[in-house]
């Protein structure tokens, strides 16, 4: 197998309110290789959304060791952290999570405005209409996301995630908000990109599909304990 591209160790996550501290995760070890596709799934509250958020810096670990291409990242300020977050990582949510008040060009134009190097804008152009072009949705560039159905919110949104080519997609139950058609054609949609090099890393409830990936980790509270298909975490 070729060279990870994350890997975390003694990944810790406890949340502390008033009333109670919650173990979400305690002492995760995975690591992630280059052209993977990777489903996670276990029993509901196990932790797979919170080790998601931390796998896509939206969280951090309360301790732990997480590289991301060789840079630690476990101990990062948030602005650092949505600075690698932005270059590095793309996500595909349940609930599409697309910007209403927004085009459909201008939500997937968006990962691509807050880059460290601003990217030209004849090259953004470019980009973000041939990546419409290969979703079959260029006749909907101006539409606003509300005007869409949820199979091609989804596919606006696979769109977004794409554009800044991102190491890393994370991908939470991405068909939850669709019927089987759409549930299907946004799998075989993931799969094909992961065929063309993607990494792919998805939670999801539904068996058929996390069988579709190259490895499946389950969780098993409040801890990855075992993975079935192939080696131990
Ligand atoms: N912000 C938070 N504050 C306190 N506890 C939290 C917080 N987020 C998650 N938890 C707790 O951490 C544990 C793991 O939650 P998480 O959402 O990661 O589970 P999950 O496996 O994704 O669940 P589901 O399949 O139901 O979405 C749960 O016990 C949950 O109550």
């Amino acid at each position: 197998m070729s060279k990870p591209i994350l890997h975390m160790a003694g990944i810790t996550k406890v949340f502390n309110t008033e009333e109670m501290e919650t173990h979400a995760l305690r002492g995760v070890d995975l690591s992630i290789y280059l052209g993977e596709f990777v489903s996670i799934c276990g029993p509901s509250g196990c932790g797979k959304s919170t080790l998601l958020s931390i796998l896509g810096l939206l969280d951090l670990p309360t301790a732990g060791s997480y590289q991301i291409e060789g840079t630690e990242v476990a101990q990062l300020s948030l602005s650092e952290a949505a600075t690698i977050r932005n270059e590095k990582v793309g996500f595909i949510f349940q609930s599409f999570n697309l910007i209403d008040e927004l085009s459909v060009y201008d939500n997937i134009a968006l990962p691509l405005r807050y880059r460290r190097q601003p990217i030209p804008h004849a090259e953004s152009d470019k980009k973000l209409k041939e990546c419409l072009e290969k979703v079959g949705m260029s006749h909907r560039a101006s539409h606003k996301p509300n005007q869409l159905s949820g199979g091609q919110q989804q596919r606006i949104a696979i769109v977004r995630a794409l554009v800044g080519t991102p190491s890393l997609l994370l991908v939470d139950e991405p068909t939850g908000n669709l019927d089987s058609r759409n549930g299907d054609a946004v799998m075989e949609m993931l799969r094909q990109l992961n065929s063309d090099g993607t990494t792919l890393c998805m939670v999801t409830h539904d068996p058929r599909y996390a069988d579709m990936a190259s490895r499946l980790l389950h969780i098993s509270t409040p801890q990855l304990v075992k993975e079935p298909h192939e080696t131990a975490l």
